[in-house]
C-alpha cells in the first residue's frame, strides 16, 4: 500500500485539496458531475479551507455534489458538527450543485433512514458510486463512525446506519463499509503523532478489521494514503 507523506499539515492539506480538484475536473469531464462525500473531524478543515480560497475559480463547483461520510448526532449549528466544520470552511464559500448532510438533529435512526433515502434519489442505483470518499481515521483506528467492536461493522445491507459508540457514550450516523467500498476513489488524510500507531496498525499491522475499522476500506483498486511525517513516523517509508 503507499502512502504520499508530506512534510507538516500544511502540505498534507495543499496537496488534499489538489487531489480534489484533480478528481473533480476527472469526474465532470467524464459523468457531468463530481459526487464527493467530505470527511469529518478536524483533519480535513485545513484543506476545504485551501479549496474555498486556492480553488474557487478553478472547480466547476455547480457540478459538485456534496455528501458526508459520518455525523454526530447534534444540530447542523453545534462545534461538532461534521457538517457545520465543512459549511464554514468551505460549502459557504462556493456554489457547490447540491449539499446532502446527514440529519444529526433527528433521532438517529431516522437520520440514517433520511440518508438512504436521499442517496437512493440522487444516485438512482442499488450502491452509490461516489466519484471520491475522504476519511480520515481516528487515533482507534476508527473511520467515518465506524468504531472498533461496533455494530455497525457487519453490516452489509445497509447504507447508512445509525451506530451506537458506547466508549463514546453516544450514537453516530456512518455510512457502511459497502457504500465506502462502492466508491471509484476513496482518499483517506492522515495528520498528526497520535495518528501514528493506528496507521502503522491498520497499514502494516495483522489485527482484525474489528480492532482497527479503517482496513475494511478496500474499494477496487484499494484506497489512496496521504499522511504528514509525525502521522507516518511509524510506517516503513513509501
Ligand atoms: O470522529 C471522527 O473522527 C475521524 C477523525 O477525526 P479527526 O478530528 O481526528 O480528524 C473523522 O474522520 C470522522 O469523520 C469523524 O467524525
Amino acid at each position: 500500500m503507499s502512502v504520499k507523506v508530506f512534510d507538516t499539515p500544511e502540505d498534507l492539506a495543499a496537496a488534499a485539496a489538489g487531489a480534489f480538484a484533480e478528481k473533480a475536473a476527472e469526474a465532470i469531464a467524464r459523468r457531468g458531475r463530481f459526487a464527493v462525500a467530505l470527511a469529518g473531524g478536524s483533519t480535513p478543515r485545513s484543506t476545504y479551507e485551501i479549496l474555498a480560497r486556492d480553488y474557487a475559480g478553478a472547480v466547476d463547483w455547480p457540478r459538485v455534489h456534496v455528501f458526508f461520510g459520518d455525523e454526530r448526532t447534534v444540530p447542523p449549528d453545534h462545534e461538532d458538527s461534521n457538517y457545520r466544520t465543512a459549511r464554514e470552511a468551505l460549502l459557504d464559500h462556493v456554489p457547490v450543485g447540491s449539499v446532502h448532510p446527514m440529519r444529526g438533529e433527528l433521532p438517529p435512526e431516522e437520520a440514517a433512514a433520511l440518508y438512504v433515502r436521499d442517496l437512493r434519489t440522487f444516485f438512482e442505483e442499488e450502491l452509490p458510486a461516489f466519484d471520491l470518499i475522504m476519511l480520515g481515521i481516528g487515533g482507534d483506528g476508527h473511520t467515518a463512525s465506524l468504531f472498533p467492536e461496533t455494530s455497525a461493522l457487519g453490516v452489509t445491507d445497509r447504507m447508512v446506519v445509525a451506530n451506537p459508540v458506547p466508549k463514546l457514550d453516544t450514537t453516530r450516523i456512518t455510512l457502511t463499509a459497502p457504500v465506502l467500498n462502492a466508491a471509484r476513489e476513496v482518499l483517506f488524510l492522515v495528520a498528526g503523532e497520535g495518528k501514528a500507531e493506528a496507521l502503522k496498525e491498520i497499514l502494516e499491522g495483522d489485527a482484525d478489521p474489528r480492532e482497527y475499522p479503517a482496513k475494511l476500506v478496500q474499494p477496487p483498486g484499494g484506497p489512496g494514503w496521504m499522511a504528514d511525517r509525525a502521522a507516518a513516523s511509524r510506517i516503513k517509508e513509501s
